[in-house]
């Protein structure tokens, strides 16, 4: 598992950390991280060239002091230092490497290869001073490498208010931190690199990603005594005359043989397209759990009322996220932004620059698991966990993505999966399945769930 903590339980654990270390020694350890992180990107230590961004704190000292040992190492190093007073013995060992610094933009001539973003860490209020966007403005085609965190965005939180830093990578020490994982701010981190610190970190993290050996260990397999009741049956209240594809979809992502048997239940034109397209799926009868919504329509509020009445957990999706008066805690509910920021009473804009807050805003209104879709889907439990989902490729933001997902989380929860599991396992298999099959170009809906098979098979496999 892949984890996010909050600042506070970071600098709660690197105070317990240093109390039984030599001075400075957390800060070595992060410079030594960061300058191999950097020359890894850089390919060569001679005659590349790199340009450290300083704020006034210990992330500035990060960077003064790696850049010591890149310059240690041959590497052009020169500092532009942003503030009045920078870590002072980090910067000496700049000096004494061959480094250079300056605190004038204008003293700097050749354009470098790197620029490494030593702003602000886990100190820095959101947004960057004139003189930070200035020199970001002059090197704008260099990449990026983020110490700790992108300058300028809100670690704790992941909003994006005011300038901020655009890493290619970010390395980051200790823990990750949310900023690096949740919309908006995710997309300025770029890649990810974790440089250990043996932290013993006390607090619960924030935010978890699922990794591939996670999923693994969750994934439904059948016993040698299975039979396709026991594997669990889902049912499917989707699609009308308007939406008939949106029934095909959400069966789709259904049926990829998670589960024991698909139901579906709707128009009967509508059933007849479905099982030509997917002759194993059959009538009305009993399930594990429903799917509920996709392509509904004005039929939306009666599927909804007829699948509460099984008492079976019910995924929640599109138009039946309109009618949903109150939910059971075995439900999980999939809006993306639009759909919560309706359900919610708020603004699309304001969900989409707070993704977090609202998704365990919404969990907890409605006592049960929010599956908040978007560039890092959110899976928000109302006791306060939340696990994000990083799969996935922009190319899935196509029409009928949201069904097929739909339909693979209820086949999960029809499985056995508890919903937090079912909806993070789900959406992390989604985004595995679309990036597959995308394979780096467009992508249709229906591709992602003929992909689905495959993505478990190459998890359960170990090769995720
Ligand atoms: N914790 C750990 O385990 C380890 C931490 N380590 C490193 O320490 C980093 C944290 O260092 P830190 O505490 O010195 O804070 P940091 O982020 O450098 O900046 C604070 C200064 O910036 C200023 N300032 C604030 N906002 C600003 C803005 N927008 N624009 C400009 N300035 C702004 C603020 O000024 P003030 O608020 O007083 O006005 C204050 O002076 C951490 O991210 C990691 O890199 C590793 O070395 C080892 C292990
Ligand atoms: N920028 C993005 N990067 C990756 N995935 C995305 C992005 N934007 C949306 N998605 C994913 O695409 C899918 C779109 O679903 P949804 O909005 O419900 O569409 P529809 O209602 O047409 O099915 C969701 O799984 C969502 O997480
Ligand atoms: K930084």
């Amino acid at each position: 598992m892949l984890r996010a903590h909050l600042i506070d339980d970071v600098r709660r654990a690197e105070a317990a950390a240093m109390a039984h270390l030599p001075d400075g020694a957390l800060m070595q350890r992060a410079a030594a991280g960061l300058a191999a992180a950097v020359l890894d990107v850089l390919g060569r230590a001679y005659g590349s060239r790199v340009l450290l961004l300083v704020g006034p704190g210990d992330n500035g000292g990060d960077a003064l002091w790696a850049g010591a040992r890149l310059a240690g190492r041959g590497v052009a190093v020169e500092a532009l230092l942003l503030a009045d007073r920078v870590h002072e013995a980090g910067l000496a060992a700049l000096h004494a490497a061959g480094g250079r610094s300056t605190r004038d933009l204008d003293d700097l001539h050749d354009a470098p290869d790197l620029l490494v973003d030593g702003i602000v860490g886990i100190g820095g209020r959101p947004g960057l001073r004139p003189e930070a966007v200035a020199a970001l403005e002059a090197y704008a085609d260099v990449p990026v490498v983020a110490v700790d965190v992108p300058s300028g965005v809100d670690v704790d939180t992941g909003r994006l208010e005011g300038p901020h830093v655009r890493a290619a990578l970010t390395v980051t020490f200790g823990t990750h931190k949310v900023a690096h994982l949740v919309d908006p701010a995710s997309t300025a981190s770029g890649a990810l690199h974790l440089v250990d610190l043996d932290l013993d970190l006390i607090g619960g993290p924030a935010v978890e990603a699922l990794q591939p050996d996670d999923v693994r260990g969750l994934l439904p397999r059948p016993g040698l005594d299975a039979q396709k009741y026991t594997r669990g049956v889902v049912g499917v209240r989707a699609g009308s005359s308007t939406y008939p594809g949106a029934a095909l979809l959400a069966v789709s992502g259904a049926n990829t043989g998670l589960v024991g048997m698909v139901r579906y239940v709707g128009p009967a034109h509508v059933a007849d397209t479905v099982r030509t397209a997917h002759p194993e799926v059959v009538g009305a009868g009993r399930v594990q759990a429903w799917v509920v919504g996709p392509g509904g329509g004005d039929d939306a509020a009666t599927m909804l009322a007829e699948a509460r009445r099984d008492g079976v957990p019910v995924v929640v999706d599109a138009d039946a996220l309109g009618h949903l008066d109150e939910a059971a805690a075995d439900w999980v509910l999939t809006p993306h932004a639009g759909e919560l920021a309706a359900m919610l009473g708020a603004e699309r804009e304001a969900v989409e620059a707070a993704p977090l807050e609202h998704a365990r805003d919404a969990a907890r209104r409605w006592g049960c698991t929010v599956l908040l879709k978007g560039h890092h889907t959110l899976v928000a439990a109302p006791d306060g966990r939340v696990r994000v989902t990083t799969t996935g490729v922009p190319w899935l933001a196509t029409a009928g993505a949201g069904d097929v997902l739909a339909g693979l989380v209820g086949a999960l929860l029809a499985s056995g999966l508890e919903p937090h599991d079912a909806a993070s396992v789900g959406s992390w298999l989604h985004g595995a399945a679309a990036t597959q099959a995308a394979a780096g170009g467009p992508l249709t809906a229906s591709r992602v769930a003929v992909q689905i098979p495959q993505v478990v098979r190459e998890t359960l496999a170990g090769l995720g």
